[in-house]
């Protein structure tokens, strides 16, 4: 069985446990008193190459990588570096994550959240609504078509901004057909767990121009987005040398300043 099925069967079992909890029309009820979800694009979509930022406890290639007692805190201080998007992982089992996170984060912060997990039910998206998120982690990998376009009208359809996230060039272009707005190519291969950084530059060229490309995983600081960046990347995801370094404030404004660079953005037009 692969990582991601080990993955998905947990969050199954996760997930039914939840369903049994809380009814979907009680989800819907707190999803409507939810603050109007952001525009995930238009964030995304800001000056130079944009930064999504994310709340990483563990990882299944790495282990414990930071407690992070203070989702909230870390996400303000994310905020303030300037980043665009708070990413938080809200999988339990492998990443240590939950829908309290979710809640706590977007209750400080005013940038758009986004719920990082392995979504396979409608359920999930409305989870995400209700405890505020503004866009979702669709992977392609874990869906068959029909599921993938289906999960893709019901994100947009309550308001949530589908990130799409591919690994190679047959799964992008089933976002594209899917019609994905905002399409994520993540470098960690999910059968090894490898991080390929070379793979955005092999996928990214199957994107069309109109959809917002992001990189996703080995962002080790402003020499790896500028290496997305000139091979297209509209923005970065970084988790891990966020949450293991010492001043995620700086670092993401560090990152930030490379991505609005002149000389990049002059490159890159
Ligand atoms: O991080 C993992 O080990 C992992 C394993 C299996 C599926 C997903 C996984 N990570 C989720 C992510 O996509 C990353 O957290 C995200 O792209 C940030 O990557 P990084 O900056 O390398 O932590």
């Amino acid at each position: 069985m692969s990582v991601l099925d080990e993955i998905i069967d947990g969050v199954r079992a996760d997930l039914a446990e939840r369903q049994a909890r809380v009814s979907l029309d009680a989800l819907k009820e707190r999803a409507a008193r939810a603050r109007d979800a952001k525009d995930g694009v238009s964030a995304l979509r800001g000056e130079g190459v944009t930064v999504i930022c994310e709340v990483k406890r563990s990882s299944p290639s790495k282990g414990a990588l930071a407690a992070i007692a203070d989702p909230a805190g870390l996400a303000a201080d994310y905020e303030a570096g300037g980043a665009a998007v708070i990413s938080v992982l809200t999988e339990q089992r492998r990443f240590g994550g939950s829908l309290a996170d979710l809640e706590a984060v977007r209750a400080k912060v005013d940038i758009p959240v986004l719920r990082k997990d392995f979504i396979v039910t409608a359920y999930q998206l409305w989870e995400a609504r209700a405890y505020g998120a503004d866009l979702a982690l669709l992977i392609v990998a874990a869906l068959d078509q029909p599921a993938l376009v289906s999960l893709i009208e019901r994100a947009e359809s309550i308001g949530l901004t589908p990130l799409v996230e591919v690994h190679d060039e047959e799964e992008a272009e089933r976002a594209v057909d899917a019609g994905a707005r905002v399409i994520g190519v993540n470098a960690r291969n999910l059968k090894t767990l490898e991080v390929d950084r070379g793979t955005f530059a092999r996928v990214a060229p199957e994107i069309p121009g109109h959809i917002v490309k992001v990189a996703e995983s080995g962002v080790r600081g402003p020499h790896d987005l500028i290496a997305y960046a000139h091979d297209g990347a509209d923005a970065v995801l970084v988790g891990e040398s966020l949450v293991t370094g010492k001043d995620p404030r700086t670092a993401v404004a560090d990152l930030v300043a490379a991505g609005t660079h002149p000389a990049l953005r002059n490159g890159r037009d």
